[in-house]
């Protein structure tokens, strides 16, 4: 009787859409008033826009409109280095603030240490080790300690002859189809292609041909590209998170993540359930190569990943590879030909860099090894500072607050609730970079810094200008690939300064929505003689 009386209400709300609807408007209304109201920001008075405060659309509504990285900067710049931005995140804008909230485990571990936030979630799409999302620390530390010796700059060494192959395709696709014909050079799609061939030597010893061709074949490229915004899309949105699950989403990019597995490994039949043997022969085949270190890094693993299996355990991490090499280094690229082309002063000082090591970057003329000096300081300063200006992996590094809590400024932030900080807004801090901050200066990065070392040894710009910047993150889940996107990087950069001349027809548009993309930028192209 009393289940009726309950139920005839409810019913008769389904058969009207427009009560329906009312009624979940109130409902949403009175949750996020119910949040606000009882949040610990609102009793310390912490500024922010109005509803942002109320409820996570604010952000969503940012991002789709793909200027979020700047529009954080706006708001910092109203309403000062620690601004409410969601019901349960404030967003800080301090480099001092860096090392409070990435810093690393020590003794007290789960008490002090910064997890990072539940919205990590949006880019888990199976069951086995996904390095960029997996939100436990112990477990991204075993990680670590599987992977990061062969990302080193000792470990790509070894791997230089494949980052020289991919630089010859490049010089000759670009050649072939721009240099020669005239035709204006579309730059992201070829940092793409640079970064998919590079990505195909270094993994498994082979040419994918996509500079050679002069297309992503098979919309590989773009298929990747669907797959990071669609989890920049899903990550501002948690109640999204909670009625999707690893599977429907790994259904949802499956088709991409498959193309983008055949065309990288050239196993055009491959598929997650029968690809087992091809990628065990691929791996056999080339031992030294990355294919092989993710094999083993999973095995290694496994007891923590029951539920995953080996052929998705292994290609989760071309995956990440692929989200550092290709949806991220592109856009610091594309930054960097555009300063470059804007001031030929620092291409000509690059040129003489590389005149000393007969017009060719050698990573053993770089690395610091063996008491040898570093031959090409202003082609690694333009690198540094391209990246600092367009830190292209510009999402806020969301991190959840630990059962110490934190004390951030005069705000007391409570366990549980989320902080993060956004590489644009602490790499454009006037107050650390100095005024001249949004300016490409690649001296900054050069010489000494005032202040000493706390052993008192010199301190040198470079260490003090890193400590302060956010481009590959920081403390514990610091960036695994930021040597692999310096040397990225460099070779691309010397190889197109030492063989053409670069004129920018067209410049390029930021279009933010889990990384900052440089769409549209062409340039015309043409060949050195002098070399
Ligand atoms: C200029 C290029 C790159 C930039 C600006 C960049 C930036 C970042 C940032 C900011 C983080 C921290 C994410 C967080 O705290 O949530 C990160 C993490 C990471 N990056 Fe990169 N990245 C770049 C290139 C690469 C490349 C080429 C790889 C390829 C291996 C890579 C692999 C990773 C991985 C695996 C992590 C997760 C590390 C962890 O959580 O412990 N990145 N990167």
């Amino acid at each position: 009787m009393h289940l009726i009386t309950l139920v005839q209400p409810v019913y008769a709300l389904i058969q009207h859409k427009l009560y329906l609807l009312a009624g979940l408007l109130i409902l949403a209304l009175a949750y996020w008033t119910h949040a606000y109201l009882t949040c610990p920001f609102r009793t310390q008075k912490i500024p922010g826009p109005f509803l942002g405060k109320f409820t996570n659309a604010y952000r969503w509504y940012h991002v789709m409109r793909h200027t979020w990285h700047r529009d954080l900067m706006d708001l910092h710049k109203k309403y000062g280095p620690i601004v409410w931005i969601a019901p349960d995140e404030v967003s800080v804008s301090d480099p001092t603030l860096r090392n409070v909230i990435y810093g690393f485990q020590n003794h007290k571990k789960d008490f002090t240490f910064f997890k990072k936030s539940p919205s990590y979630e949006a880019g888990s799409i199976n069951q086995d080790f996904s390095f960029i999302f997996e939100q436990d620390p112990e477990k991204a530390r075993l990680g670590k300690y599987h992977m990061s010796h062969f990302y080193s700059e000792r470990g790509l060494f070894n791997l230089e002859e494949n980052f020289d192959k991919a630089v010859e395709e490049l010089i000759e696709g670009l050649d072939k189809h721009h240099a020669r014909t005239g035709a204006p050079c579309k730059m992201v799609d070829w940092t793409e292609f640079f970064a998919l061939d590079l990505v195909a030597q270094i993994t498994a010893d082979q040419s994918a041909g996509f500079c050679l061709a002069g297309k992503d074949i098979n919309d590989t490229a773009y298929g990747a590209r669907v797959i990071i915004r669609a989890v920049g899309v899903l990550t501002p949105m948690p109640w999204v998170l909670s009625v999707t699950s690893r599977a429907i989403r790994q259904n949802f990019l499956l088709r991409f993540l498959i193309n983008l597995y055949r065309n990288l490994l050239l196993l055009p039949t491959f598929t997650f359930d029968t690809g087992m043997e091809d990628l065990k022969a691929l791996k056999e085949k080339n031992p030294k190569h990355l294919l092989a270190k993710f094999y083993n890094a999973q095995s290694r693993m496994r007891e923590h990943y029951p539920h995953g299996n080996q052929a998705e355990g292994t290609t989760i991490q071309i995956f990440n590879l692929i989200a550092g090499a290709l949806g991220v280094v592109p856009h610091c690229q594309v930054r960097l030909i555009q300063e470059l082309a804007a001031h030929p002063e620092v291409v000509q000082k690059i040129r003489e860099e590389l005149a000393t090591t007969n017009n060719t970057l050698n990573f053993e003329d770089f690395l610091r090894y063996n008491n040898r000096q570093n031959k090409y300081p202003i082609l690694e300063s333009a690198v540094r500072e391209a990246v600092r200006l367009t830190p292209a992996a510009s999402f806020p590094l969301s991190r959840k607050v630990p059962p110490s809590g934190c004390q951030l400024h005069q705000y007391n932030i409570p366990p549980g609730y989320n902080v993060s900080m956004a590489s644009y807004q602490v790499n454009y801090d006037e107050g650390y970079f100095g005024p001249d901050v949004a300016e490409f200066r690649p001296e900054r990065w050069l010489g000494d810094h005032p202040t000493e070392m706390l052993d008192g040894e010199k301190r040198s710009m470079k260490n003090y200008l890193e400590a302060g910047w956010l481009t590959f993150g920081a403390g514990g889940r610091v960036c695994i690939g930021r040597n692999l996107a310096m040397f990225m990087m460099l070779k691309f950069t010397a190889a197109l300064v030492r063989e053409f001349d670069i004129q920018v027809v067209k410049q390029p548009v930021e279009y933010y929505t889990l990384m900052t993309e440089m769409l549209g930028m062409e340039a015309l192209l043409t060949r050195r003689c002098a070399v």
